[in-house]
């Protein structure tokens, strides 16, 4: 059964708790301000690896060296742990519930309340890609796949559709007519 329910967060208007500064915090931590460079992050380990002191540089990242416990859940809309130990990340993901926190446990998806996605931009537009936690690397290759095929042309088009829909007068029925009336072709493209 696939019944994750994708939605695209306002990163940059979030509190994010990373738990874990080794690899796995780097590689989320990446993913996160690659697509939010603006989101709060605090990030609590014994070791933070070289790499993420780096990006504090650049971003609102704020390091805490000591071991997790749950008053670190003050910074957090939604955390994400991936320390090497199972009983921290169980122990994170435990606090979480009992706070109405999401969660991420990045090496156990059955504790996880939402997974990253493979993300593919062009401009405005963004796709994610989930494989429901069957394939992360299959993820990764669509990613690529998709990358490659996409036009870089996409942002003048939808440039231009937005133009066109703040320019339409009429009421909601007359609008959405409209407007699939000019992108019926992109169902057909001509060869
Ligand atoms: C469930 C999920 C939870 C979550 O992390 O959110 C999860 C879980 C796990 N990943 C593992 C391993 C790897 N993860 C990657 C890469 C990515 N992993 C990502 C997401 C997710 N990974 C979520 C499901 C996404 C989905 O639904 O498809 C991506 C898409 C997004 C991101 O992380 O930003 C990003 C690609 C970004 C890109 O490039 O586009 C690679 C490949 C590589 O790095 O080249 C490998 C090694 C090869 C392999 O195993 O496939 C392991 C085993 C750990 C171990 O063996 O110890 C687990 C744990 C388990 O499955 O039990
Ligand atoms: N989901 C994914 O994409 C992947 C998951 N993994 C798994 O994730 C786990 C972590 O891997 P790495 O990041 O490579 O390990 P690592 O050894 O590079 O980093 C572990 C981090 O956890 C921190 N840590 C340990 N105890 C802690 C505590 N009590 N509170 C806060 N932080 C604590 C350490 O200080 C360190 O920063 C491994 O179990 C690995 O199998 C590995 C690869 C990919």
């Amino acid at each position: 059964m696939n019944t994750l329910f994708p939605i695209f967060l306002k990163g940059d208007f979030l509190k994010f708790l990373i738990v874990g500064g080794g690899n796995v915090g780097l590689e989320k931590l990446e993913a996160l301000l690659k697509n939010s460079p603006e989101a709060k992050v605090t990030l609590v380990a014994p070791l933070i690896k070289d790499e993420i002191v780096e990006l504090t540089k650049t971003h609102s990242i704020d390091l805490y060296y000591e071991p997790y416990s749950v008053d670190f859940l003050k910074f957090a809309n939604v955390v994400i742990a991936g320390t090497d130990s199972s009983e921290v990340n169980k122990q994170v993901q435990q606090d979480c519930k009992a706070n109405n926190i999401l969660v991420n446990v990045a090496d156990t998806p059955d504790l996880c309340d939402f997974y990253l996605g493979s993300i593919v931009k062009k401009g405005d537009l963004k796709i994610g890609i989930s494989t429901n936690g069957k394939s992360p690397t299959f993820a990764k290759r669509f990613r690529e796949i998709l990358e490659e095929i996409l036009p870089d042309s996409l942002q003048e088009t939808l440039d231009n559709l937005q133009s066109i829909r703040n320019k339409l007068k009429g009421d909601f029925t007359y609008k959405v007519n409209k407007l699939n009336e000019i992108t019926r072709e992109m169902n057909n493209p001509k060869p």
